[in-house]
């Protein structure tokens, strides 16, 4: 068995879904009598999961709004509207097939585990992933590190040589905090801040090279 694993996250590294996210945050804020946001204001509210969005997004609601309401509201309008705009990024569909040849693949994601299955298994990548760990599934979310160990152990695979690979802080410190190696997608939404990265890249076609010159240098 191959023991090393690479790790994704899926917002903003392997799929673009800014624009259902808005929309579906935007019918929340609408049940609620509340105004549109617009998608940078949006996407700047995502990465920490789903409680922390609605957390950022309804600052304005009237105070008593109840988190598990707003929850249940997100997950029947992020249904509705998963897949009206979100797409893979440029290479993920050819590249991913590639690196499975030699490495196990796994998503590790703060978006709830519904949501992120149906997007891996309708977007087409889901039979070359080992492993999804979503929100919920592991009771800790990035930046911790049990979410990319549960996938880890999940996969039958070792932290040793093993990537996390994730355009956001969250991504980049639950890798540091696992111990694993962490590629930096500068392509994506998320913020760097100032979290350290192995390798960046700028386009995910990249990944595979970058990978190869890693383990060329160790
Ligand atoms: O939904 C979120 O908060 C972020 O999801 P991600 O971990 O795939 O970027």
């Amino acid at each position: 068995m191959n023991s090393r694993m690479i790790l994704f996250d899926l917002d903003g590294t392997l799929v673009d879904s800014r624009a259902d996210l808005t929309t579906a945050v935007n019918l929340v804020r609408a049940d609620y009598g509340l105004p549109a946001l617009p998608l940078a204001t949006m996407t700047s509210f995502v990465g920490d999961g789903v409680h922390k969005l609605l957390e950022r997004a309804l600052q304005d609601a009237a105070a008593g709004w109840s988190m598990d309401v707003a929850v249940q509201r997100m997950a029947r309008h992020y249904h509705d509207h998963l897949l009206d705009e979100t797409c893979l990024y440029p290479g993920v569909a050819e590249t991913l097939p590639l690196l499975a040849r030699d490495w196990r693949l796994g998503v590790v994601t703060n978006k709830p585990q519904a949501a992120a299955c149906a997007v891996c298994e309708k977007l087409g990548i889901a039979a070359v992933l080992a492993v999804v760990v979503g929100g919920g599934r592991c009771a800790q979310l990035k930046p911790r590190p049990e979410p990319l160990l549960m996938a880890l152990e999940l996969a039958g695979a070792g932290v040793e040589g093993s990537w996390m690979v994730g355009d956001h802080r969250t991504d980049l410190g639950a890798a540091s905090a696992a111990g694993l190696r962490a590629c930096f997608c500068a392509y994506g939404f998320g913020q760097q801040d100032d979290q350290r990265a192995d390798a960046v890249i700028q386009h995910f076609a990249q990944l595979p090279m970058v990978l190869r010159e890693a383990d060329r240098r160790d």
